[in-house]
């Protein structure tokens, strides 16, 4: 997910495609990049069984993402685009918003290239190949999810023209970075900002802090989001069919609508909610006291 805090990679200034694609240089990156990777991927490997949704650990598997070492993503869109049609191209760093959309709603996730400096190991601000790669793609094997992302997309070159991509940056903020799916087991995790981070995997699911409030699509696009700390709230989808459903309605009387009604604070609860869990937001307290 774009932030506007941009920090320089060791592909910033690789020769940039029109629409912003890169070489991967794949043989470029340095055993401790790889290493890095891996230690990574050993974190999430202990704390997503039980945690992460069953179509993501599934994909994990099939997407073979535990092959030793960073991705090579020309051979994982090999095995991508065999399942659903998608496939993964490297970037330097965030794409302009018109740019992204093209990508997505042409079936290619656009993936940052660069590792997260081993300062930034627990937690970086923008998207870096263990993000994008290991966060983003599993899910990108799921027809129903895939088909969603490809709807996104194409929903967010219209919203460019409406400008309303604030609303709809939310709904992709609450669903695919963030998001969390009610099972016959128990709520499990889906967003791709949870699932690539060792500790919001645990937060997000276990802690007595955050709202857990089920998904309404005006509610979500009302609602502000924090950038640089674990969400306030977490919204919870049924399923991806519910998820895509939602994106296949006009989503013009939902700008109207959100145009004339104030936004939400990110820790706020409205009547209208369908409350699972009511956060003590005693993490947020704390922090602010801090
Ligand atoms: C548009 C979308 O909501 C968001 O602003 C963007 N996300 C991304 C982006 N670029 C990259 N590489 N990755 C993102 O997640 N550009 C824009
Ligand atoms: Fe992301």
């Amino acid at each position: 997910m774009a932030t506007d805090v941009q920090q320089k990679n060791r592909y910033s200034n690789a020769d940039k495609n029109s629409d912003y694609t890169i070489d991967q240089a794949w043989d470029t990156y340095s055993i401790a990049e790889h290493n890095r990777w891996d230690r990574l991927f050993e974190c999430q490997k202990k704390v997503l069984p039980g945690r992460a949704c069953d179509a993501f650990l599934k994909a994990m598997e099939s997407l073979e993402l535990s092959e030793q070492g960073i991705p090579h993503m020309g051979k994982l869109s090999d095995r991508l685009e065999k399942m659903t049609g998608w496939s993964v191209v490297p970037v330097a760093d965030l794409v302009p918003d018109d740019v992204f959309f093209d990508h997505l709603a042409n079936k290619r996730f656009p993936a940052g290239a660069f590792i997260r400096p081993e300062k930034e190991f627990e937690y970086l601000q923008e998207p870096d190949v263990f993000h994008d790669v290991f966060g983003h793609v599993p899910l990108l094997a799921e027809p129903v999810f895939a088909e969603f992302m490809e709807a996104y997309g194409k929903g967010g070159q219209r919203a460019l023209k409406l400008g309303q991509l604030p609303n709809l940056a939310r709904l992709y903020w609450y669903t695919v970075e963030f998001g969390l799916l009610q099972t016959d087991d128990g709520l499990r995790i889906y967003g791709a900002g949870i699932a690539s981070s060792p500790n919001e995997s645990v937060f997000s699911l276990e802690d007595f802090s955050p709202n857990r409030v089920m998904l309404d699509l005006e509610r979500v696009m009302r609602t502000k989001y924090i950038i640089d700390d674990y969400q306030q709230t977490y919204f919870v989808i049924d399923s991806f069919e519910t998820l895509l459903e939602a994106c296949y309605q006009d989503f013009g009387d939902l700008y109207a609508a959100t145009k004339s009604l104030e936004a939400i604070e990110a820790h706020d609860l409205i009547e209208t909610d369908q409350v699972l869990h009511r956060g003590t937001l005693n993490y947020f307290k704390s922090k602010k006291d801090a």
